[in-house]
């Protein structure tokens, strides 16, 4: 599958308008695409989600994969083979992966690292609100840096972004040298603004864009051009994650419980039959070998949680030692109780011993690296796992609370350790994702 990479300037300057309008372009030209992202951010990807294809969102049934799920790619988390591997499993005749903040911003897993991964081509957006020769003069600047700094990084060209047509596009186009090309522009829309994340935590289809904004917008965009630069990653050998298991594994997956690596479930079912169920919407735990719940939203739903009966079904697994994978908002539901920022204390299924609440700010936002320090669900003893964390909660554990990893980087439950355990049940802070051993060794502990 050809791809390309649409990086940033800067963070905010608005690649993900010009990815969901690059999306759209593709589609409307005729194109399968599939949308990926950078980094291991779960919020973009639920935007290209619910704009690929015919998908339209989640309704509260539990319905909240797209046909054409975003694929996350993070060289830290997955490692280049991985991230390759990952890449190779999307489907669609043309991929195109949302950057992380500036091109060349980070230090484990930048956009320009994820492009020379894979060998895609980049194609910058420049903010071009203000300027105009200048905006050519930034995308030279960008494309020679890479040389200037020993990258492999190949900046094709740009879309402008908040550029009018006429005299402003214009300038722009004749002053790019000949080795870049102008892939088009984003008019100036306040429509086109995503409500900021950190604040509400807006996925996809809960602040949906316009679809018919965003199609008029895709129309100023050059796909001919986005087509003939868009390359194909080297090749990669799969790997073998170990035979299939005649396993059960129970999936919660609603608006609660929606932070899942589409690359996670494609691992999850490659060795196991996977049913998935939708506690916010008052499902209860289907018979299975193992239970794994995702991050996500618990606090906006701890009343429905609260009320229906998958938590108690729940406790009484996690008793029979049934094996639980909590992840952050999976996590909090198997806690004793929830507090949300109204002041409302939810009782949750009690498995593990702390008590969540909600903070106004954001507790963590990070890559992450756990070592374990006994045999868990998710690793053998001594094992380190990558992942992320990103939360705004809060776990005051009780004082004889077992935990089973140590933080190597990042913040866990309490700074210093990550995985609170009880029974077979684990619960972590971080998501880890599928290319790290964590899964595989989940279903081998069924
Ligand atoms: N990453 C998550 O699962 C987030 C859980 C929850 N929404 C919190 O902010 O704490």
């Amino acid at each position: 599958m050809n791809g390309v990479v649409i990086g940033g300037t800067r963070s905010g300057v608005g690649k993900t308008v010009a990815t969901l309008a690059v999306v759209r372009a593709l589609e409307a030209a005729g194109h399968t695409v599939q949308p990926a992202k950078a980094g291991p951010d779960f919020i973009d990807p639920s935007h290209h989600t619910a704009v690929v294809g015919s998908a339209r969102g989640s309704d509260d049934s539990g319905n909240v994969d797209g046909e054409r799920p975003s694929r996350t790619l993070d060289v830290w988390l997955e490692g280049d083979e991985g991230l390759r591997r990952n890449y190779a499993r999307g489907e669609g005749d043309i991929c195109v992966v949302e950057g992380v903040m500036g091109l060349y911003d980070g230090d484990r897993s930048s956009t320009a690292m994820v492009a020379e991964a894979l060998d895609l081509p980049v194609v910058l957006v420049v903010d071009a609100s203000a300027g105009m020769e200048s905006v050519a003069a930034t995308a030279v600047g960008f494309e020679r840096y890479a040389a200037h700094a020993g990258r492999d990084v190949d900046v094709v060209g740009i879309v402008a972004q908040r550029a009018h047509g006429g005299r402003h596009e214009r300038g722009i186009r004749e002053a790019l040298p000949d080795d870049l090309a102008y892939f088009g522009r984003i008019p100036p829309e306040p429509d086109l603004e995503i409500p900021d994340r950190h604040l509400g935590l807006h996925m996809g289809d809960e602040a949906p864009i316009d679809l018919a904004t965003l199609d008029e917008v895709a129309t100023h965009l050059r796909t001919d051009r986005l087509i003939d630069v868009a390359r194909e990653p080297p090749a990669v050998d799969s790997i073998d994650s170990g035979p299939a298991r005649e396993k059960r594994v129970a999936v919660a997956r609603d608006a609660a419980f929606r932070f899942v690596y589409p690359a996670t479930m494609e691992r999850l079912r490659a060795r196991a039959e996977v049913v998935t169920f939708a506690p916010a919407a008052g499902d209860d735990v289907p018979q299975a070998d193992g239970i794994y719940l995702p991050g996500g939203y618990p606090e906006l739903h701890a009343a429905a949680l609260a009320d229906g009966p998958a938590l108690a079904t729940l406790r009484d697994r996690a008793g029979e030692g049934i094996p639980i994978l909590g992840e952050c908002g999976g996590m909090m539901a198997l806690a004793e109780s929830l507090t949300t920022v109204d002041g409302d204390t939810h009782e949750m299924a009690g498995v593990l011993p702390a008590a969540v609440e909600m903070c106004e700010r954001y507790q963590a936002l990070d890559h992450v690296e756990l070592s374990a320090c006994e045999s868990t669900l998710t690793a053998n003893a001594n094992d380190t796992l990558r992942g992320h964390e990103f939360h705004y909660s809060e776990a005051a554990v009780d004082a004889d609370a077992r935990f089973a990893f140590d933080v190597e980087r990042g913040e866990g439950i309490d700074g210093e350790h990550d995985g609170l355990t009880e029974y077979r049940t684990l619960g972590t802070y971080a998501h880890v994702h599928a290319e790290s051993t964590a899964f595989d060794r989940f279903i081998d502990s069924l």
